[in-house]
């Protein structure tokens, strides 16, 4: 089973919303997890996932923990390029991390639908 982190920041939350709905054959077969506000909206959406702290008080920074423990497939980020947030670096670290420990990372929707392809790919021939 696919671990699977999804986060949004604010200005992104209704894109994420309707992204799981689209793919929720996938998420409802994986382990899902997420930042706290983004879960609760995922949960809404009628899926059942793992709600970690909220991204400003360090649910980005435990999502980053899990990468470095090898403890995800893949991140689904969908982030506000027009915002600004204060948690910036915890931000900085999550990308960084995915990408030293090579683990798949989609920042925007065009590319997390392209992941998701790969990932129902590898799922069926699992
Ligand atoms: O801030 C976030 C990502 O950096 C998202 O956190 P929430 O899902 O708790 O809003």
């Amino acid at each position: 089973m696919k671990r699977i982190a999804v986060i949004a920041h604010d200005g992104m939350k209704a894109e994420m919303v309707a992204f799981v709905k689209d793919h929720s054959a996938l998420f409802s077969n994986s382990k899902l997890f997420a930042t706290g506000t983004t879960g609760q909206y995922v949960q809404q959406a009628g899926l059942t996932v793992k709600k970690l702290l909220s991204g400003p008080k360090g649910g980005d920074a435990q999502i980053a923990s899990m990468v470095a423990e090898g403890k995800l497939d893949a991140v689904i980020f969908f982030r506000d390029a027009l915002g600004k947030h204060p948690h910036e670096p915890d931000v900085q670290m999550l990308l960084r991390l995915c990408d030293l420990h090579n683990v798949a990372l989609a920042t925007n929707p065009s590319t997390a639908k392209l992941l998701v392809l790969g990932l129902e790919a590898q799922m069926a021939n699992e």
